[in-house]
């Protein structure tokens, strides 16, 4: 760790902050019970990401007890949190960092909509200009893949990679969302969750409509280019 700049390990410890309270997020919006999912964030100017503990209560985590890793998951010796084991998805985290350079966070949860998609191996529809704003266009599929080596993370990248959509479903297992940081991972996983909801109750009481590509374009442009408050001009 004293290997490490000074400017690194601020970094760690702002990326150590942001991630701890990220996964009291998800437990405010519901989208995870027990130890089930996880968070992790890119190191910025670093090939480090700091990830959750595997099996550790949401209510147990703070900046001190996540874990350092490498982009190759393996955790960083004499570290904060080193002592213990990190998430069983950190090496999914770990090849989407390799892999996709944009990407400065990763989330996972098992929410319930979502993952009820995910069990039928059904991309959702964009059918609701909610998801146009966001994922711009449909909620894709990704295979079928064991827990516990790079498998997961493949199927993440595969299916992602080009994808305006910050979500995936993983077949018969859950949602993994990214994002250009930690924060953008966890508001992808809770918009996810509200659409995959929002279009099932939708798919209950009739035929689904879906929306002309062209209305997604602009819908996709004018949220993530103009909503909101945007950068002043010039603004870093
Ligand atoms: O999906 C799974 C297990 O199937 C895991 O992602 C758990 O949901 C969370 O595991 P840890 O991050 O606590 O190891």
């Amino acid at each position: 760790m004293s290997t490490l700049s000074p400017e690194v390990q601020v970094a760690i410890a702002r990326v150590r902050d942001d991630v701890a309270a990220l996964h009291a997020e998800l437990v405010r919006y519901g989208l995870v019970v027990w130890t089930g999912g996880n968070i992790s964030g890119r190191v910025p100017g670093a090939d480090l990401f700091v990830i959750k503990p595997s099996g550790v209560g949401y209510h147990d985590l703070d900046p001190s007890s996540l874990i350092l890793c490498t982009l190759d998951g393996d955790v960083v010796p004499d570290t904060p949190g080193s002592d213990r084991s990190p998430s069983s998805d950190t090496a999914a985290h770990a090849y989407v960092y390799r892999n996709m350079p944009e990407v400065g966070g990763v989330v996972h949860t098992h929410s319930t909509y979502a993952t009820a998609w995910a069990a039928r191996a059904e991309a959702i529809p964009c059918v609701i200009t909610a998801m146009a704003d966001e994922f711009g266009g449909e909620i894709p599929v990704g295979p079928f893949a064991i827990i516990g080596d790079d498998s997961i993370g493949r199927g993440i990248v595969e299916t992602l990679a080009g994808h305006r959509s910050r979500a995936v479903l993983m077949r018969n297992h859950g949602p993994f969302t990214i994002g250009r940081d930690a924060r953008d991972a966890v508001k992808a996983a809770v918009m996810l969750e509200d659409v995959a909801r929002t279009v099932h109750i939708a798919r209950q009481g009739g035929a689904l409509v879906p929306i002309a590509p062209e209305a997604i374009d602009a819908l996709f442009e004018r949220y993530q280019n103009v909503y909101g408050q945007q950068p002043a001009a010039g603004a870093q």
